[in-house]
């Protein structure tokens, strides 16, 4: 089944709470919640006490994207904050290895993160040991941008990879997916879709989160 993780870094952040129960009422499966540091992406957004705030008014998936460089010294703190999926950087993981096992360890899912000019081929190595692959179809650091297509090509060669090596892994896209091209973007075989501003900057959020719901059944 195809699962829907609605971003919260579109929504208003002054009421976190309330944004959260909206895409809820709308069916979302995952909250996916934008960690950055500014330095492995321009632009700061939230760390571990926000999530931990949120972890009290949710039961929802908490799949957190960490957009920052030296993840192994803050998976703990997510692990204690509520994360359910920690997704981490191919690019911001030195031991990539090391920081995946870490995440399992905790018994939380752990995913790795290609940006769009990472080749799948890098994940050659790790795929046996992820849970879930996140293709960026923006570069990584906002909301709001728009999906590069090319994208679909690294999806066709990452769906694939996982055929060759029999693996049973989530596939997540990530970046400009709106109403008008989620069902596009499906076509290219991912099962966990990121949407961020097309939900949050609509008028009716419940609505728009029911809409991506009904043109993602699968
Ligand atoms: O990780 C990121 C951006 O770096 C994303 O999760 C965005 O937050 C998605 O927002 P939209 O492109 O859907 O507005
Ligand atoms: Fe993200």
């Amino acid at each position: 089944m195809n699962k829907l993780s609605p971003s919260i870094l579109s929504a208003d952040f002054s009421k976190l709470g309330e944004s959260i129960k909206l895409i809820e009422e709308g069916g979302a499966d995952y909250i996916h919640i934008d960690v950055m540091d500014g330095h492995f992406v321009p632009n700061i957004t939230i760390g571990p006490d926000v999530v931990k705030s949120l972890r009290g008014i949710t039961e929802l998936t908490f799949d957190v994207h960490l957009m920052i460089e030296n993840p192994d010294n803050y998976i703990e703190d997510f692990y204690n904050a509520g994360a359910d999926i920690i997704t981490v950087h191919q690019e911001a993981s030195v031991h990539l290895h090391r920081t995946i096992q870490k995440i399992k360890s905790l018994g939380l899912k752990a995913g790795v993160s290609l940006n769009p000019a990472t080749p799948v081929s890098t994940l050659k190595e790790i795929i046996r040991d992820v849970d879930m692959v996140l293709l960026m179809s923006v570069n990584p650091g906002f909301g709001g941008q728009k999906l590069i297509k090319n994208v679909k090509y690294k999806c066709e060669e990452l769906n694939q990879m996982i055929k060759d090596y029999n693996l049973n892994i989530d596939v997540e896209i990530d970046g400009g997916i709106t109403l008008d091209n989620v069902e596009d973007v499906l076509s290219w075989g991912p099962n966990v879709i990121v949407a961020g501003s097309a939900i949050y900057k609509a008028k009716d959020v419940v609505l728009q989160t029911k809409m991506f719901k009904q043109k993602m059944v699968k």
